[in-house]
């Protein structure tokens, strides 16, 4: 039987948002990241958990295009992503774990900066659309520079989320919050997920990873050591020691971590 392009056309997977192949990279010579391979589906909410140092901001800002790969390939919704990005920059945001905000702007004087920069097309409608979005009214008027840790994160989420990208990279995008403040971040990136956005992003907080990740990869000095569901991290702790026990997203890191050490 013979079955027309159209049909094929129709069936085909679509294109991941992120593929990496062996990834490498090295600083002064220290292998950082040895080989590093996944795939993350578009729409995905993707974690990258590891201990300190294990390479998770390297690795962001590898896809971000701050740094270029030693080794491997890097595939962002079908185009290859290590070199020059054309027609792919725009798809793609990170959000740093420094805060780089203007310290002197308001926040909408801020974010009507940056929508110039990026050519967003109409950019004090994109503004508007993302204070209403985000809940942002109240601190337009707002010097940057006396916002609190939380209201700063919230603003380097939006600012991000200027040119419209699809693939979202949040590094640490909780960290030192207060637990209400985390539940607004929880909200937004919900929200983005929920509107279709992939997103990828490192945290050292195993229930964030369980609440906002449908899948983590566990990195241990440069290599993935596991890429599962939580649960299905949860289980493979359980499996390799031996315990039938549920365990817990922390315990089974830690025992996914410190396997091999003395
Ligand atoms: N620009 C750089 N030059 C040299 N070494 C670097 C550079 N950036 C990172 N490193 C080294 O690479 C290793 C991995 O760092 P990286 O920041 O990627 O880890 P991480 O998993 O994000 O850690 P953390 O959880 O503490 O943020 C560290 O040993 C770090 O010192």
């Amino acid at each position: 039987m013979s079955v027309s392009r159209t049909t094929l056309a129709s069936h085909r997977e679509p294109e991941a948002a992120l593929v990496l192949h062996r990834l490498a990279k090295a600083y002064d010579k220290q292998q950082i990241l040895r080989g590093i391979s996944l795939t993350v589906a578009q729409g995905e909410t993707f974690g990258l958990l590891g201990p300190n140092g294990a390479g998770k901001t390297t690795l962001m800002k590898l896809v971000a295009g701050l740094s270029r790969p030693d080794g491997g390939q890097l595939t962002l919704f079908g185009r290859d992503g290590s070199g020059e990005r054309q027609g792919i920059k725009q798809r793609i945001a990170l959000v740093a774990q420094e805060n780089n905000l203007e310290r002197e702007f308001t926040v909408q004087e801020a974010l009507l900066t940056y929508a110039r920069l990026y050519g967003v097309a109409k950019p004090r409608q994109r503004v508007e659309q993302l204070v209403y979005k985000f809940n942002l009214t109240e601190l337009c008027s707002k010097q940057v520079g006396v916002l609190s840790g939380g209201m700063a994160r919230r603003l380097l989420i939006a600012r991000a989320l200027l040119p419209e990208p699809r693939l979202l990279l949040l590094d640490e995008p909780t960290v030192g919050l207060d637990p209400d403040v985390r539940q607004d971040i929880w909200a937004m990136i919900r929200g983005l997920a929920a509107a279709g956005t992939t997103i990828f992003m490192t945290t050292h907080y195993m229930e964030e990873a369980e609440q906002l990740c449908q899948r983590v990869a566990l990195l241990k000095a440069g290599q993935i050591v596991a890429v599962d569901t939580p649960d299905g991290i949860k289980r493979l702790a359980d499996a390799e020691s031996g315990n039938d026990k549920k365990t817990t997203l922390e315990t089974a890191f830690l025992r996914l971590i410190r396997e091999g050490q003395a």
